[in-house]
């Protein structure tokens, strides 16, 4: 009891500080104890994530994959893979995309539609969510397509696939706003590019590099690394950091080892999925090919066109310049099915609008040149015609697979003339493509020369295209470098011509100089010499097209380089010329590259026009055969109407020459003085006179002085009149954008309004999202991407900003280019003659485009503007028949 009591009192004697003292050690002792883990960041999870998903990159067996989810894939990934309905990989994704994710360099090929963009996305979203790329990171992967169309597809399904992550994405391709793409490249994560664009940019553009380049992706890699992109893409590979990872994809794929090594891959893994299979064409294709001669090709479309009216089908041809004959002409035979074009020669603009056009409509026919041969993915295809014989198996494997996709059925129709049946069928049996032949009933065939020949008749610039489709594909069957399938000389040019309606056969230099080239070396005997004298023609004719100076080897077709021509002219300004000035100076670059000697003589060679100004000429020299009119008479009448003024002055001259006499008038006066009143016989003292070639008198002619004068004045009031109406229509057109650009505005700020009020989490990243992805359409945010297809007129139109900058463009060019944007919007409607008109309103606006610009950019002078009262079209109709007055 004692020692319990002492025990309480020593307590009590320790003093209460220490108390407190021990029970704040035992306090924070416990409080130790009791303390909640930290709550880990967002980026730690992550990179959790990601270690263990990398941890099983290693234990991918593409056998074990059955489900997209059985891929150590981030979550983002998958619910984006499941949200556009992709649940199982393909065999080329099972077999290509564990590669991938191991780092390694991967050269797939499978055939035609089997899945192989997902093969090369998967990984490239997946490789910038390992580094986790943020937009500050810049470029993080590159994928190059050979066409605008692939490309703004691949960037379609990577909007589609990639909407959860945060990567920004942009779609690098000529025919867009240069300076717009300039100043968001550099905050790019994911290039989708043409190679001629992309290159552009990385020789203009300061603020873009590629140093941190983790992945490169070429789609149809054969197609990039051939001839017809060599140099671009070697330029582009030097500003790549060679620690890159590389994929290569194409259902033709290149075994080219000097090929591969200018990419200086490291170990690739060569995937070809379907190598052992019997055939390299989809199992659900039905291929035939029949032969048919030249003359009867348009009777033939024409004929299977009537028959296969609710298809929807896709017709391949040579050229440009054919599609876009041929499609005006069917437009017009109305074969009771919508009929659309794709070519390279049309407004970007146009491209995609035609585009989309196809992959809506459920029946229609597309012309197409080999721009849409490669890669193209529109649904439901029932037929592939090609018009013209390819220009190998591959380009014929990958026509024909615009059809039969991703486990759909399709059939395929080759045309070929009787001397190219051998030597492609040889061809494709080669390559293990299992085609019949089929026959024609005659019976069935419909003729439409007939038709075509009024066509021509009416209208003189249908007649003008037809000539051009004849030369044009004259020339695309001269550049082809397979002979044994190829050649121009078995061709029965006049017989062809008249099937495309025209009367005469028009004229070819080059063929006239193949032709002479042949005859001398058969002459000479030399048949090797001779060959390669052509052949060097041929190399030095392709350079010169494609723009060099020195000679190539590439292979390819026109429309390859007219391919690369427009990517290299979607660089510079003058891409948006008009499409008859791109056509005229193509004929031109022709002329200056093939200057042979003339089939009517020698003074043809000092003519300045091409082939098909040539015409003309050739019409006059046929009138000349048939001697309807003398020498002379035949010359006055060719100055005539090429330059008025100088007929008349060489008239003169001639009638000097000849010491004609002119008339004279003599009058006598009441005190019988002779008085000569014509010529008059003073002697003019002004200059003009002379230089116009009158006649050579004395004395001052009042009468012609005061006409000068009137002349004078009357040429003045047009040039003040016309200008002040153009400084008239100008202040309109300033009011008018002006309009827009509020109304633009004002529709932003709403946009921006509800974004604020509706939002959900980082409204400012969102709103910033919006206008990144939805106003410029160059650049956009994965994670802003919306679900519904990318709408092309979000795209800045260069036209437009042309016409913004340009002030002074036309007011009828204007007004033509808004109405043709309305009526666009209706050319996805059946009516096949909307298609047409389009066309029209877009060749007519651009022909006034190319010759109004540089007039008006002249005559924007300040003034006060003029009310007329009559209407806008009235206006310029009396500016244009005042105008013609004056000249
Ligand atoms: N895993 C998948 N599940 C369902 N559909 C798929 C899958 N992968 C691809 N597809 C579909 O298959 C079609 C063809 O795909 P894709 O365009 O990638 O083929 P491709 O092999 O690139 O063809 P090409 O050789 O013509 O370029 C597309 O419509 C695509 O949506």
């Amino acid at each position: 009891m004692r020692d319990k009591k002492g025990q309480e009192k020593k307590k009590h004697h320790q003093g209460p500080v220490k108390n407190f003292e021990k029970w704040k050690k035992r306090y924070d002792k416990t409080k130790q104890h009791v303390k909640p883990p930290r709550r880990k960041r967002d980026w730690e999870i992550e990179r959790e994530n990601i270690q263990k998903l990398q941890a099983k990159y290693d234990q991918i067996n593409p056998k074990d994959v059955i489900k997209f989810s059985d891929f150590p894939l981030s979550k983002k990934t998958l619910r984006g893979l499941l949200e556009g309905q992709y649940r199982q990989p393909t065999e080329i994704q099972k077999q290509t995309i564990g590669f991938a994710l191991q780092g390694k360099d991967v050269l797939g090929a499978a055939k035609t539609g089997s899945g192989k963009t997902l093969a090369f996305l998967i990984p490239v979203l997946e490789c910038l969510y390992r580094h986790q790329w943020t937009a500050m990171d810049g470029l993080g992967a590159l994928i190059i397509s050979p066409t605008r169309e692939l490309a703004y597809q691949t960037f379609e399904v990577l909007r589609k696939v990639g909407k959860n992550h945060e990567f920004s994405a942009g779609l690098v391709i000529g025919g867009k706003d240069l300076k717009d793409e300039l100043l968001k490249i550099h905050r790019t994560n994911i290039i989708i590019c043409t190679p001629g664009r992309l290159l552009q940019h990385m020789d203009e553009n300061s603020t873009f590099h590629a140093s941190d380049l983790h992945m490169l992706v070429l789609d149809e890699a054969d197609r990039i690394l051939d001839m017809g992109f060599a140099d671009t893409l070697n330029a582009i590979v030097e500003n790549l950091p060679k620690s890159r990872q590389t994929l290569l994809f194409s259902a033709t794929q290149t075994k080219s080892v000097k090929d591969l090594a200018r990419l200086s891959l490291k170990n690739p893994e060569y995937v070809w999925v379907h190598e052992q299979a019997k055939f390299s064409t989809p199992a659900t294709l039905e291929q035939s090919y029949m032969v048919c001669e030249l003359h009867q090709k348009v009777n033939m479309l024409f004929s299977f066109l009537r028959s296969h009216l609710h298809k929807k089908i896709i017709v391949f041809f040579a050229c440009c310049k054919e599609v876009q004959y041929l499609f005006r002409v069917f437009c017009r035979l109305r074969p009771g099915i919508s009929v659309l074009a794709l070519h390279g020669k049309q407004q970007q603009m146009k491209r995609v609008e035609v585009y989309n056009d196809f992959v809506r409509k459920k029946a229609a026919v597309l012309f197409a040149t080999d721009i849409a041969a490669r890669g193209l993915d529109f649904p439901a295809v029932n037929w592939v015609v090609q018009f013209d014989c390819p220009e190998d198996a591959n380009t014929y494997i990958h026509r024909v697979g615009r059809t039969a996709r991703y486990k759909e059925g399709g059939e395929a129709l080759l045309i070929l003339l009787p001397s190219e049946e051998k030597g492609m069928t040889t061809q494709l049996q080669e390559k293990k493509v299992p085609i019949n032949k089929i026959q024609v009933n005659p019976e069935k065939l419909v003729s439409v020369q007939q038709k075509l020949e009024a066509f021509l008749a009416q209208e003189k610039e249908q007649k003008e295209r037809a000539q051009r489709c004849f030369v044009s594909y004259l020339r695309s069957v001269y550049l082809m470098k397979n002979k044994d399938v190829f050649d121009v000389f078995q061709i029965k040019l006049l017989e062809y011509a008249m099937s495309l309606g025209l009367a005469v056969a028009p004229r070819v230099r080059f063929l006239s100089k193949a032709q002479k080239l042949r005859k001398d070396a058969a002459l000479q005997g030399s048949s090797t010499a001779a060959d390669c004298d052509s052949d060097e023609e041929l190399q030095f004719f392709k350079a010169r097209l494609r723009g060099d100076n020195k000679p190539s080897t590439q292979s390819g077709s026109e429309e390859d380089s007219d391919e690369e021509e427009e990517e290299e002219d979607n660089n510079k300004e003058e891409e948006e010329d008009s499409e008859e000035e791109e056509e005229d100076s193509e004929e031109e670059e022709k002329e200056k590259v093939v200057k042979p000697e003339g089939l009517f003589g020698a003074d043809d060679d000092d003519d300045e026009d091409d082939d098909l100004k040539d015409l003309e000429l050739l019409t006059v020299k046929q009138k000349d055969v048939f001697k309807v009119c003398d020498d002379e008479e035949d010359e006055s009448e060719v100055e005539e109407t090429s330059n008025k003024k100088d007929s008349r002055f060489k008239e003169a001259k001639k009638i000097q020459k000849r010491l004609f006499k002119v008339n004279t008038k003599k009058i006598f006066t009441d005190e019988g003085e002779v008085m000569q009143q014509w010529p008059p016989q003073q002697r003019a003292v002004v200059q003009d006179e002379e230089e116009e070639g009158e006649e050579e008198t004395s004395g001052i002619n009042v009468e012609a002085a005061k006409e000068r004068l009137r002349r004078e004045d009357q040429e003045f009031d047009k040039k003040e009149y016309s200008r002040k109406i153009k400084e008239k229509h100008r202040e309109k057109r300033l009011k008018e954008k002006a309009a827009r650009r509020e109304a633009s505005k004002q529709k932003q700020e709403m946009k921006k309004a509800a974004a604020g009020g509706g939002g959900e989490g980082n409204d400012e990243e969102d709103d910033e999202n919006d206008d990144e992805g939805e106003d410029d359409g160059v650049v956009v945010y994965l994670a802003g991407a919306s679900n519904e297809v990318f709408d092309p007129s979000t795209l800045p139109d260069p036209d437009k900003v042309r016409d913004s900058e340009d002030e002074d463009d036309d007011e009828d060019d204007e007004g033509t280019s808004e109405l043709t944007g309305r009526k666009r919007t209706h050319s996805s409607s059946d009516d096949e003659d909307d298609d047409e008109e389009d066309d029209d309103e877009d060749d007519e606006y651009e022909d006034k485009r190319g010759a109004g610009r540089k007039k008006a950019r002249q005559d924007s002078s300040a003034a006060e503007p003029l009310d007329t009262g009559l209407s806008l079209a009235e206006d310029e109709e009396l500016v244009l028949h005042l105008l013609g007055n004056q000249s």
